[in-house]
């Protein structure tokens, strides 16, 4: 099932969450929207739901309007972070909740069946005659899923499933996640405000910023070609230093970087820590070192630049300079934004 939101807006009172967003969303694709908190995420996906109304522009699902269609027609299931399994019930009852209310009437055989495949499927057979209680955390997120898929929607929706779990299981469950994605092929919308959760998960992710679609693309797209400093520092580690533009270059004390298409003036150049190399002599940018901290695999070095500007960068374990040495930090890949 295709969805599309066509320059949807909404205004709580008088604050406006979401400003004229359109997003398609292909059948059988994944797309997460990522961005901070409070940037509108949880109210587009509200909206797609049926929870909450559009003050203007459309949703469709397919070519027909979303308005027409009663939120329990919808074929939507949705995954929560806070959407508690009920506690009374056993976690085959949980599963079977959907089915047993559902227009849809099918046999107490057929619904136990479809338990025990779904119990398989999230990979907890053997588990449902437990109480929510007697479970972990990832694994009621894992009985959430088979509760929102119980019912064969047409549509997925996940609002952090995964956002109250520990950062291991969170790694394992995202990877599952996409497993079962792939086998079943359900369009799915996926909130999150974790970068690399959507970056593994997603064929598409979605960014957002305070109500306004601030870039699309794939995960490769995002990461390697971010169309602003917001995207830029919001996907990953950025250090940024000032810089002038004059003539197609980009100036930062007197070094000069590429930057074809800015107009002349200020302007930033935002470059990620593992896009920096240490120098004892050379023409890079001129920094002493304030710290260095040990990482399992790396090294990260605390500098700061003789203009006072702070800059982190990562090297291999073996780095032999210590704090208080002078030397060029040599710049790899920097992006340059004009300064808003
Ligand atoms: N029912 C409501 N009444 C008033 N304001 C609301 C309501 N729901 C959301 N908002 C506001 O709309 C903005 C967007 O909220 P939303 O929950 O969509 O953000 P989010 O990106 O999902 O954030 P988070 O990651 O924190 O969940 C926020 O500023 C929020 O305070």
């Amino acid at each position: 099932m295709k969805i599309r939101l066509n320059d949807v807006v909404k205004t709580f009172d008088t604050f406006r969450a979401v400003h004229g967003v359109s997003l398609e969303i292909e059948s059988g694709e994944l797309v997460a929207l990522l961005g901070p908190s409070g940037s509108g995420k949880t109210t587009i996906l509200r909206m797609v739901a049926g929870l909450e109304y559009a003050d203007h522009g459309h949703i469709y699902f397919g070519d027909e309007d979303a308005t027409d269609i009663p939120v329990r027609d919808r074929g939507v299931g949705f995954v929560f972070q806070h959407y508690a399994l009920f506690p009374h019930m056993t976690v085959a009852e949980n599963i079977a909740f959907g089915m047993k209310v559902s227009k849809v009437k099918r046999t107490p055989e057929a619904i136990r069946d479809r338990v025990e495949e779904l119990l398989a499927l999230v990979q907890l057979s053997g588990l449902g005659e437990r109480f929510p209680g007697q479970i972990s955390g990832g694994q009621r997120q894992r009985v959430a899923l088979a509760r929102a898929l119980a019912v064969d929607p047409r549509v997925l929706l996940l609002d952090e499933p995964f956002g109250a779990l520990d950062a291991n299981v969170r790694r394992d469950l995202r990877r599952w996640l996409r497993k079962i994605h792939d086998e079943l092929g359900i369009t799915t919308l996926f909130v999150t405000h974790d970068q690399e959760e959507a970056l593994d998960l997603a064929d598409r992710v979605v960014i957002l910023d305070k109500g306004n679609i601030v870039q699309e693309g794939t995960p490769e797209e995002v990461c390697r070609a971010p169309q602003n400093a917001f995207v830029m520092k919001f996907l990953g580690d950025a250090n940024a230093l000032p810089a002038t533009v004059r003539d197609g270059k980009a100036y930062v004390q007197d070094i000069a970087f590429d930057a074809p298409d800015l107009k002349d003036g200020p302007a930033d150049l935002l470059f990620r820590p593992a896009d920096v190399s240490w120098r004892e002599s050379g023409d890079g940018v001129p920094a002493q070192i304030l710290r260095v901290l040990d990482r399992p695999d790396s090294r990260r070095v605390l500098a700061r630049t003789t203009g006072g500007q702070s800059i982190e960068f990562d090297t291999a374990p073996e780095f032999p300079h210590k704090k208080g040495e002078q030397g060029f930090l040599d710049i790899r890949r920097p992006r340059v934004y004009a300064t808003t």
